[in-house]
């Protein structure tokens, strides 16, 4: 560490000094007035600001204070050089979201591309396998194995009348529950050869991205290594099998990627974009289900008259089956009042802070130009908590979800128009069947009141979310 240290002591004030450096050279840049737009960008910092004010659990906040500052719903922001248009109200989703393909691409930083090692090209790839994948007879058959997953891991790992800390339980049941449904993959010395770069490459693909020994971004590029290696090691094996016995191989999403072909008959997919594609998968539905999932723990506990809501509808549900047999579709469809609970707790901690788009071309949105190449961010931050859209926003309160369905484009957790998430079911059965699970089997309190709230990849407890689970036979 001796050692260690001049380095790390220069590598900071270099660090710093880049980030002046940046911040002076986007401040001191003159308002756009492009030729057929009439306004001037009201300019309102580096991005990394607003992903600050994420940390400190106050993205709304940062927002809020701007809409109010300059009484616009667009502004300008900068994100390490690239100019970006931040887009905060109904119409402004409804702008960005639903003429996505007229005007907009979606983007990824190129730095986070190459920590995922997946591009672009790789989602639309994914997208195009999906539909098959997530359909309704797919998902319900996914059901009675999310509830035996379930049911499995709580007993094996959620301790009762101990301290347990909910949010690395829940990433180690939903790792497995992807690994099992998207790559049938079960044993756990195959979970744990993925899980442990899997979290490296979360914590490294959205930070300041310098390749350099030590940091969280040079970690990411590491771990997606190691986790393509491993990838492409069930490739090779689940190629065999197919070789050998066809019909007995299961019909999961990486035997559909491997057997998809084009209109010549040739594989769909190349060996080297197969990974790629399952780490955009991975990438965009563990962190978020768990998300989403500890968040429902966090308001059920602080809760206690919609946690007895909770319970009342699934004891039901759950008396109406005999011993040992799983959920099935038509009880995640009668799990109603639990499921505004879930869209409740999406609207105040949505788990995807937002997304970003490419201008294919200029285009001008309430007289302010956004000139082809600047890129345009949107998030559910700007209207979940704006109580012109939620009445007493702060307030969790899942029958508002039983009454009027929100304004389009104001309760967007999945987004909305052609990029909407298409796991946005697969979500919804993966959060109702792990509520069904807890609530029958305990009840819960938070060990940290009020524990701080920060965002990686998503919105999480800082903490971890500490619970004491009491079982209900206590
Ligand atoms: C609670 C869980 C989830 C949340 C909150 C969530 C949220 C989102 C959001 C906000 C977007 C971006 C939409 C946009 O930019 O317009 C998105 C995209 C996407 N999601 Fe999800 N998602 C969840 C779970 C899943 C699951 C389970 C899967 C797959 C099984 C999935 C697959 C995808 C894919 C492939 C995209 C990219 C779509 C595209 O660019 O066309 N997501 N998701």
């Amino acid at each position: 560490m001796d050692l260690l240290s001049p380095y790390l002591f220069h590598f900071t004030i270099f660090i710093i000094s880049l980030s002046l450096v940046f911040i002076w050279k986007i401040k001191s840049r003159p308002a756009y007035n492009l030729p057929h737009g009439n306004k001037s960008w009201p300019f309102i910092g580096e991005t990394l600001e607003f992903f600050l004010a994420g940390k400190r659990g106050e993205p709304e906040k940062f927002i809020d204070d701007r809409t109010s500052k300059y009484s616009t719903d667009v502004f300008r922001m900068s994100m390490l050089g690239n100019d970006v248009a931040v887009f905060c109200s109904e119409d402004a989703n409804r702008f960005l979201l639903s003429t996505a393909n007229k005007y907009l691409k979606v983007w990824l930083p190129e730095a986070s591309q190459k920590a995922i090692g997946a591009t672009v090209h790789d989602v639309e790839k994914l997208r195009s396998v999906l539909p098959e994948f997530l359909k309704t007879d797919a998902l319900k058959h996914y059901i009675p194995i999310m509830d035996s997953m379930a049911k499995q891991h709580l007993e094996a790992d959620w301790l009762p009348n101990k301290e347990v800390k909910a949010l690395p339980l829940l990433k180690k049941l939903t790792l497995a529950l992807a690994c099992k449904l998207f790559l049938n993959v079960t044993a756990a010395e195959d979970i744990s050869r993925i899980e442990k770069p899997f979290a490296a490459l979360v914590e490294g693909m959205l930070s300041i991205p310098i390749n350099f020994p030590g940091t969280a971004y040079r970690g990411a590029l590491k771990a997606t290594k190691i986790i393509h290696k491993n990838i492409l090691s069930i490739i090779e094996k689940r190629r065999r099998e197919l070789s050998q016995h066809a019909e007995s191989v299961a019909p999961d999403l990486l035997t559909r990627i491997l057997l998809k072909t084009d209109e010549d008959g040739k594989a769909a997919f190349s060996e080297k974009e197969i990974p790629s594609m399952i780490v955009a998968l991975l990438m965009a539905s563990h962190d978020t289900i768990t998300s989403a999932i500890v968040f429902v723990l966090k308001y059920l506990a602080e809760n206690p008259s919609v946690y007895s809501e909770v319970l009342k509808e699934q004891m039901e549900i759950g008396s109406s089956k005999g011993p040992g047999e799983l959920l099935n579709w038509n009880d995640v469809q009668n799990m109603k009042y639990s499921w505004c609970v879930g869209c409740e707790s999406l609207r105040i901690a949505p788990p995807s802070q937002g997304n970003f788009r490419e201008a294919i071309a200029d285009f001008t949105y309430q007289g302010f130009t956004i000139p082809k190449g600047w890129k345009a961010y949107w998030s559910p931050y700007s209207t979940h908590k704006n109580p012109k859209y939620f009445k007493d926003p702060v307030k969790f309160e899942p029958s508002r979800f039983q009454r009027n369905p929100p304004p389009p484009y104001t309760y967007v957790p999945f987004g909305r128009g052609p990029h909407m998430c298409p796991g946005k079911e697969f979500a919804r059965i993966g959060m109702l069947v792990f509520m069904h699970n807890i609530v029958t089997k305990f009840k819960w309190q938070t060990i940290i009141p009020d524990e701080k709230i920060t965002f990686t990849a998503t919105i999480i407890p800082a903490e971890g979310l500490p619970i004491r689970l009491q079982p209900h036979d206590n």
